[in-house]
């Protein structure tokens, strides 16, 4: 039985190190997090600082190299690739900033996918408080190529939300979105923290998109280097510059010593 006080994620001492042909790169340096239920959390850092890293790992799509991973009460390190399959079907959703819906299937029929995948029977009340939440009700029998870019996002969301999810991940979901149209997914999914009690962890480079989340983590160089309560864009901004600035220093430091020319190595 799931204990609903535990968090809906936890990590712990996080490390991935990718090989390489050179220097090994060390994407995630020992992350510890947790996330509560109920609550939506935005991942920021300059590129390359460990976000996806840190969603694939949490998520249960990569292992790391060092640490634990709890969703709920279930460590990902213990179970096999078949039950790790089931828990990512089962207990936590995607949306991706490329929405990834099937195109030869209607809108209904993405948003079930997952459930059939695992062979779940839908919970029909539930089912279509999402569907009337994303505001998706007329649009059941469409193909995703007929709806706009927000429209797809919210078919991806209801997707995500079908099987219930103890926490739903989201690189970039407003990436490729134009900025009213990112704001309407933005509130949707506080909606569905504040209004349906699910866990949100997003992934975002845009403060304002950030501003959404009732905490903001910031990594660099695979480090939690800030955990911010509800700072608001102008602070996110701040911080963000603040840390391009101290990398540009660091990088024109290395610069100096490799004997590089460019005097870059600025933030990538
Ligand atoms: N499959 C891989 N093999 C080798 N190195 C990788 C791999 N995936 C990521 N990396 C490296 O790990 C580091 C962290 O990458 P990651 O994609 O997690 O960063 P990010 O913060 O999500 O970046 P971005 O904002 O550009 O998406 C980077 O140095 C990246 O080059």
């Amino acid at each position: 039985m799931m204990v609903q006080h535990e968090p809906a994620v936890r990590v712990e001492g996080l490390t991935r190190i990718y090989p390489a042909d050179g220097e090994p790169v060390r994407a995630l340096a020992g992350v510890d997090a947790v996330f509560a239920r109920g609550t939506f959390t935005a991942v920021m850092g300059p590129s390359g600082s460990g976000k996806s890293t840190l969603l694939q790992a949490a998520a249960g799509l990569d292992r790391p190299t060092q640490g634990s991973v709890w969703i709920g009460g279930t460590e990902l390190s213990k179970l096999s690739e078949t039950k790790l399959t089931e828990l990512r079907r089962g207990r936590i959703g995607f949306v991706f900033q490329a929405f990834n819906l099937i195109g030869a299937l209607t809108v209904e029929e993405n948003i079930l996918l997952p459930l059939r995948l695992a062979g779940t029977r839908p919970d029909q009340v539930w089912l279509n408080q999402v569907i009337g939440r994303v505001g998706l009700t007329d649009r059941l029998r469409h193909r995703p190529s007929a709806l706009s870019g927000g429209q797809q996002q919210r078919v991806a969301i209801a997707r995500a939300l079908a099987s219930r999810p103890d926490v739903i991940f989201c690189d970039e979901p407003t990436g490729a979105l134009d900025t009213n149209t990112a704001a309407e997914v933005l509130a949707l999914l506080r909606g569905v923290v504040d209004e349906h009690g699910q866990t949100v962890v997003m992934v975002t480079h845009d403060p304002v998109a950030a501003s959404y989340a009732d905490r903001v983590i910031v990594l660099a160089d695979g480090r939690i280097v800030h955990d911010m309560p509800q700072p608001g864009a102008d602070r996110i901004a701040e911080h963000l510059a603040a840390l391009g600035r101290r990398r540009a220093v660091t990088g024109a430091v290395t610069s100096a010593v490799t004997g590089s020319v460019t005097g870059e190595g600025v933030v990538r």
